[in-house]
């Protein structure tokens, strides 16, 4: 068993629901883990005194905090995060699909999903929902890595039939085919579970929706996602290409493919009655306000989700998105919701801790084993702990309270502010991840 001893923050509790007070802030606690899970929590004298004999890491250099979790991420996108100045399809056509398609090699494949993995980690990501390739060996290759450093998966083939470039294409058969390998193979394979995967209702006709649906049908644990309302000029074909669907959502609900197992990505021009139908089947909407902003998408109306009952959590969606870190996720979030004036949500410090971990646990239904570090959670954490001198490193020492400490973080934070990341209870960051003396903060 380890004692942890910290400064922790997490929000089991809903503070845009509660309000602010949810935050869960313990300035010197003590976190006991016994097999990655969490066993004891509470001020650090009471539990050391009941575990004398435990080995104790001290981590009051820093703010420990719940693993993140991202709720929207493409793994072949990662080399081509950085192409601004363009919207949603043109950026598909010049940036997105033609790196996509080099993921036909192997070996390229391979180094990607290394790459992937270890750079979602290093940014304190210990959960999420990934867009695999169109190639069923590097959607293989994306779970091999994501089980070789331990992240906690969900991701799938992602499958089209049209749109996009032929290299890009299959068939309703070969996707149900491989699809189906890819399940039997990874899904309930130690932390990895499958999601059905279509790309978007553009690039995907009836016949592969069926195809979709036949996978999900088959199995009551298996995960949904795609896109849902980006881009105008998206939704425009998409009403075109499916007329006899009421809305962009309709054109997957259609086919049984909306459920509480389904998350959208996006979801940035909802109607009514799309937020409706979210709402009652319980599906989660992944926002991801770095994409939207760099695509020009729009701003997020997050107001109308949360009074339709809508469950939104957060998604980076690299490449579009600016770089893995929920913490920039969540200060953009903040950002778009700001300039929305008086038609925006007012997000606070732990508004975002909820966003960027419980909310996305909740999304993907997980919030029994992680998005907050209570009592038998697995102990999926990030220790934030900037190098001595940076900017962050000076203000935390100033924070007037908890939720100035996280607004400092939100507002700062990058991926070499995360000093340590651990994923049930064993520290992913490097085999050794050096934990440096501490040097405690002036106020948590
Ligand atoms: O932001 C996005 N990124 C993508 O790769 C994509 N594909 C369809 N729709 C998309 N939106
Ligand atoms: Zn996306």
């Amino acid at each position: 068993m380890t004692l942890y001893r910290a400064t922790v923050m997490d929000t089991p509790r809903d503070p845009l629901a509660e309000g602010p007070d949810a935050l869960q802030a313990d300035a010197d606690a003590g976190l006991l883990v016994r097999d990655g899970v969490i066993c004891a929590r509470g001020p650090f004298a009471a539990v050391a005194a009941a575990h004398p004999e435990e080995e104790v890491v001290d981590l009051r250099a820093g703010v420990l905090l719940p693993g993140f979790v991202d709720t929207h991420v493409h793994y072949p996108q990662l080399r081509i995060i950085g192409g601004l100045g363009r919207p949603l399809l043109d950026w598909l056509t010049t940036c997105a699909l033609p790196e996509e398609a080099r993921l036909a090699d192997a070996a390229y494949a391979a180094t990607v999903a290394r790459e992937f993995v270890d750079g979602v980690v290093r940014a304190g990501t210990t959960t999420a929902l990934v867009f695999g390739s169109h190639f069923p060996g590097a959607t293989d290759a994306l779970f091999a890595a994501a089980e070789a450093v331990g992240l906690r998966m969900t991701a799938g083939l992602v499958v089209s039939d049209r749109f996009l470039p032929d290299a890009l294409l299959t068939t309703p058969d070969a996707a149900l085919a491989h699809s189906t390998a890819l399940l039997e193979k990874w899904h309930g394979r130690g932390r990895l579970r499958y999601a059905i995967t279509p790309r978007f209702s553009l690039s995907t006709s009836d016949a592969m929706l069926d195809a979709c649906a036949e996978v999900l049908g088959a199995r009551e644990d298996v995960w949904f996602t795609s896109h849902l309302n980006e881009n105008p000029t998206e939704i425009e074909e998409v009403r075109r290409l499916f007329p006899g669907a009421g809305h962009y959502l309709d054109s997957y609900d259609q086919h049984g493919l909306v459920t509480s197992r389904s998350v959208m990505a996006h979801n940035v021009h909802p109607t009514a009655h799309e937020l409706e139908v979210l709402a009652s089947s319980g599906a989660a909407v992944a926002h991801c306000p770095t994409s939207n902003s760099s695509l020009g998408s729009g701003l997020f109306p997050l107001a109308a989700h949360l009074d339709a009952g809508v469950r939104v959590a957060l998604g980076t969606d690299v490449g579009a998105g600016s770089g893995f870190c929920l913490l920039k996720e969540g200060l953009q979030a903040y950002f778009v919701q700001r300039l929305l004036g008086p038609h925006g949500v007012d997000l606070g410090p732990a508004a975002l801790l909820h966003l960027a971990t419980r909310a996305g646990a909740l999304a993907l239904g997980l919030a029994d084993e992680v998005g907050d570090l209570a009592v038998g959670k697995q102990f999926d954490a990030v220790w934030v702990r900037p190098q001595p001198g940076t900017t962050l490193d000076v203000v935390l020492r100033h924070g007037a309270d908890a939720t100035d400490t996280l607004a400092k973080i939100f507002t700062l934070g990058t991926p070499s502010d995360i000093a340590v990341v651990w994923v049930a209870g064993r520290a992913v960051t490097g085999p050794s991840a050096p934990v440096p003396p501490p040097l405690p903060l002036e106020a948590a």
